[in-house]
């Protein structure tokens, strides 16, 4: 039980989470198009045709020879009409042109087009303006070569990258399967909301809290019954969900308390991966494999429980997916000023804001106890205080962790 790492630099721990998460990357699956959107992408995509996949027309107008104009106006015979979706057999001859639509191939000959509302009509000619070569068309393999690799394993599937993969005529992705997660609560001072509230009692937060982060990073993730203060009641409930989940979390009884029970179990029937990070808050967190199963046990705290998911649990649910890019983090100018005197890694509730100059600024919520749920729901994002005391004035740069962003 005692032979795990303890009381490690945020970096330290961080780099062990990924160590244990890469060992245990999920399979793949292969999924439909519109199932892929937020999944990691499991084998990289090349493209099997270039884009666009031949010459078309950018505008709805008249598809001509460049080399047919002279002055200001030259009148062109229209011959015929080249849609969008139709192959189309022109062959222009000179002093020809035809009606294009946007997308419509461009006839052979042709290689300008002059849009619609430019061109005046005299019966069967087209008054074409003088216009540079090449005008309006859209080439071949311009977007795209034949090929190419576009997409790579690793890459989250942006609405934007389904979709380049639905234009190279791919119906479906192969990607990670998303972890399966249970979440427990824990504590028998806890009530569910809804429910009286007696003297001592508080209502359970954690669950909501949890979930929704679990939920806003893709997971569908299992609420169980909480636990009670009892190591039996613990064993039994920890044992059974670390056999059917790939991630437990467990929000409490992490830390010294005589009914902090989660250790021990864990410890006895898992291994232990690291216990107690240098953070703030969130310093007892413990990090554990058993079964099937990773499990993070989250301190209690609510802000705590943010602070821990965002940076740890996180990391947990990318790693096993084989996640390759990384949360984007951000640099802003601290508001006001820092004075921490503590050792620990800090993660403060702030406020972001850019300015009329472009400048983006961070203002740290003062309520700084992690009991303080009410300044992480009024922030957005986390600002990171180093190690070590730390003395920072207005306009210091200070590396921020959104969480709330529109
Ligand atoms: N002697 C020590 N005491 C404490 C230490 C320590 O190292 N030595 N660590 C402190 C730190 S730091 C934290 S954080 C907490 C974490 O303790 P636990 O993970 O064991 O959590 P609990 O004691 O069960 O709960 C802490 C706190 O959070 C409230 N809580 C718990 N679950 C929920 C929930 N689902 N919804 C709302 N609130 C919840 C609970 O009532 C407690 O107030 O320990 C310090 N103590
Ligand atoms: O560091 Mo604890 O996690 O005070 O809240």
């Amino acid at each position: 039980m005692t032979d795990f790492p303890t009381g490690l630099l945020f970096e330290e721990a961080m780099a062990i989470v990924a160590e244990v998460a890469a060992a245990h990357r999920l399979d793949s699956e292969t999924l439909s198009l519109g199932r892929s959107h937020g999944r990691i992408l499991a084998r990289d995509v090349d493209a099997g045709l270039p884009l666009p996949p031949f010459d078309n027309s950018a505008m709805d107008g008249y598809a001509f020879r460049h080399a047919d104009l002279s002055g200001e106006l030259t009148p062109l015979q229209i011959v015929g009409e080249q849609f969008a979706g139709l192959a189309g057999d022109w062959r222009l001859g000179p002093g020809e042109c035809v009606r294009i639509t946007t997308g419509a191939p461009l006839p052979a000959g042709a290689d300008t087009i002059a849009i619609k509302e430019n061109v005046r009509l005299d019966g069967e000619l087209a008054l074409i303006p003088a216009c540079q070569r090449g005008h309006h068309v859209r080439y071949a393999g311009e977007d795209v070569r034949e090929g190419e690799r576009l997409l790579q394993a690793g890459q989250v599937l942006t609405p934007a990258r389904v979709s380049l993969a639905a234009s190279l005529g791919l119906s479906s992705l192969e990607v990670r399967r998303r972890p399966t997660a249970a979440v427990f609560t824990s504590g028998d001072e806890l009530v569910e909301p809804g429910m009286p509230l007696r003297p001592g009692q508080i209502y359970d937060s954690n669950r909501e809290l949890l979930m929704g982060l679990l939920r806003a990073d893709g997971l569908e993730p299992t609420a169980w019954p909480r636990l009670p203060d009892d190591p039996r009641q613990v064993e039994i409930a920890l044992r059974d969900a670390a056999c059917a989940f790939d991630l437990v979390f467990t929000c409490g009884a992490v830390s010294a308390g005589e009914k902090d029970h989660i250790p021990a179990v864990l410890g006895e029937f898992g291994r232990i991966h690291l216990w107690k990070v240098r953070m703030r808050p969130g310093m007892p967190l413990l990090f554990a494999s058993m079964d099937q199963a990773r499990m993070l046990g989250l301190p209690g705290n609510p802000v705590s429980v943010l602070a821990t998911y965002l940076t740890f649990g996180r990391a947990l649910v990318d790693g096993l997916q084989g996640r390759s890019e990384p949360r984007p983090t951000l640099r802003a100018r601290l508001v006001g000023g820092i004075d921490k005197t503590h050792p620990r890694r800090e993660f403060v509730r702030a406020r972001l804001r850019s300015d009329d100059a472009g400048v983006l600024w961070v203002d740290p919520n003062p309520a700084t106890g992690s009991h303080r749920l009410r300044a992480a729901a009024e922030s957005e994002a986390l600002m990171v205080v180093p190690e070590g005391p730390q003395q920072l004035g207005e306009g210091a740069v200070m590396e921020v962790w959104p969480y709330a962003l529109g």
